[in-house]
């Protein structure tokens, strides 16, 4: 299911991104803040449990997370929301994934992949800015099943139709979670208006 996160913060954060103007050090820091608001929204429904704790008063029951969390950011772009999305989760486990999408074809080519132990019984929250043919993280989808998890988000800050829709088709059990649904691809497979080439713009690369 598709979630658009609304928040003035983010839409403020998301038109500075969008802003050719905008150099690498206020693109980077404002994916950082948008990963860490935008997470604090897309785990609002992880499991809890209740267990026993003692205050400095007393004994009594008291709510913790239930599932470890993964976060795993699509390489490179997605490494530029881990640190915001770790502020908001310490304790989260990093995995990685390496992809990068054949210029011409538009096909997603995984290079690497890291994984911590026991995905199966945690939330894998995958990554990238990015969600526009879809290809990259619909394969990162699967790699994260061949490690067995089961309940996996996938978070992007700007989406095109398209992405959204191949999403839905192939993974219609992982929400899928944007801070903005654009309008288009162009003839490139950049998303329209987009904020262009999210890993180059994070790492000052071209
Ligand atoms: O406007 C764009 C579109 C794509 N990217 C990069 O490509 C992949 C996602 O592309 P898919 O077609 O969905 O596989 C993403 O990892 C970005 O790094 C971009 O930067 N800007
Ligand atoms: O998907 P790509 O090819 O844009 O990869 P990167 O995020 O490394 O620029
Ligand atoms: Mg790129």
């Amino acid at each position: 299911m598709l979630n658009v996160i609304d928040h003035p913060l983010i839409r403020h954060k998301l038109t500075v991104m969008r802003d050719k103007n905008t150099g690498t050090k206020d693109f980077r820091e404002n994916l950082d803040e948008i990963g860490g608001l935008m997470v604090y929204e897309i785990t609002r429904d992880l499991p809890t449990k209740e267990i026993e704790i003692e205050t400095p008063i007393c004994k009594t029951k008291a709510d913790t997370l239930a599932a470890p969390i993964v976060v795993a950011p699509i390489l490179r772009a997605g490494l530029g929301m881990v640190s915001g999305i770790l502020s908001i989760v310490p304790t989260a486990k990093v995995a990685h994934i390496g992809m990068y999408r054949d210029e011409e074809t538009l096909e997603p080519h995984p290079y690497f992949e890291k994984y911590p132990h026991h995905m199966e019984e945690s939330t894998v929250i995958i990554v990238d800015p990015m969600l526009a043919t879809g290809g990259s993280s619909a394969a990162a989808i699967d790699m994260v099943k061949k490690q067995g998890a089961t309940n996996i988000k996938l978070v992007c800050l700007v989406g095109a139709p398209e992405g959204v829709k191949l999403i839905e088709e192939l993974h219609p059990d992982v929400d899928i979670y944007l801070a903005a649904l654009d309008d288009h691809l162009n003839e490139k497979g950049y998303i329209v208006p987009g904020l262009g080439d999210a890993g180059d713009r994070i790492f000052g690369t071209k």
